[in-house]
């Protein structure tokens, strides 16, 4: 399997995943759609996260009603379906975050287009026990290690596309590690490079991928703020009943 990497505006973006061979053509494309959002607005996403961390402790929250927003700290969990180091920030529309929903509103419009049943705006109405929810993830890997072990994600109606917002400066913030896909035949292929601030990264889910240790040489530090950020607005069925369509799957490999 070779990769196609398609550099592409937004507005030639939307004619593509408007044709009908769109999703067969995710088996061998990936879009980066250049400077979807702007520094204020990837700044306001980082700021949101460290009001988050300053008024609440780390935790894990099911997601079910009422579920808060919450921040935690990933170190190789044993038990998680997709071994990481990181640090995650977790933004439900219900705790008053409609201005942060309204902000990728179009990433929404695409994913509920192809799950070709609902409005975005039905997902980002719902609460848990209405069905699949509207959430926005954030990720910081850190410098000294941050990562995440190489895994296909589940693909469902609401998920046929991954979607990811460079949040960091490449180059910059970081400049060893970072997002790779994989494929026996070409072996990786690293992408934060092609992108900078504010880029989209689309891509099947089902397309094996990772995220190579960030500066693996230096001492880890939870407290700086250095290292890869990424934005990610995804749907997802809630913890109050489970879909069919699976968990991510972690390859063993780092
Ligand atoms: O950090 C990234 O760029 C990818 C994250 C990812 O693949 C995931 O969380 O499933
Ligand atoms: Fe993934």
């Amino acid at each position: 399997m070779t990769f196609k990497i398609n550099i592409i505006d937004v507005d030639t973006f939307e004619e593509v995943l408007s044709q009908d061979g769109f999703l067969s053509s995710l088996k061998e494309n990936v879009y980066i759609v250049k400077q979807m959002f702007s520094p204020d607005t990837i700044n306001f996403v980082k700021s949101q996260c460290e009001q988050l961390e300053k008024l609440n402790p780390a935790s894990w929250n099911p997601c079910v009603d009422h579920c808060p927003d919450y921040h935690r700290k990933h170190y190789n969990y044993p038990k998680a379906y997709v071994k990481s180091i990181q640090h995650a920030y977790y933004f439900h529309r219900w705790n008053g975050n409609c201005q942060l929903f309204s902000t990728f509103y179009r990433i929404f419009e695409w994913k509920a287009k192809l799950a070709e049943s609902s409005s975005a705006e039905t997902y980002l109405s719902h609460v848990p026990s209405d069905g699949p929810i509207a959430r926005i993830v954030v990720h910081h890997y850190p410098k000294g290690g941050g990562g995440q072990e190489e895994h296909i994600d589940p693909e469902s109606p609401y998920a046929r596309i991954q979607t990811i917002v460079q949040a960091s400066v490449p180059g910059r913030d970081f400049s060893q590690g970072g997002l790779y896909i994989n494929s026996e035949t070409t072996g990786k292929a690293y992408l934060d490079g092609l992108t900078i601030q504010g880029d989209l990264i689309v891509m099947s889910p089902a397309i094996k991928h990772g995220v190579e240790s960030i500066h693996s040489e230096q001492s880890l530090d939870w407290e700086s703020k250095e290292g890869r950020w990424i934005i990610m607005p995804i749907i997802i069925n809630s913890d109050v009943n489970p879909d069919e369509y699976g968990k991510p799957q972690g390859l063993g490999k780092q």
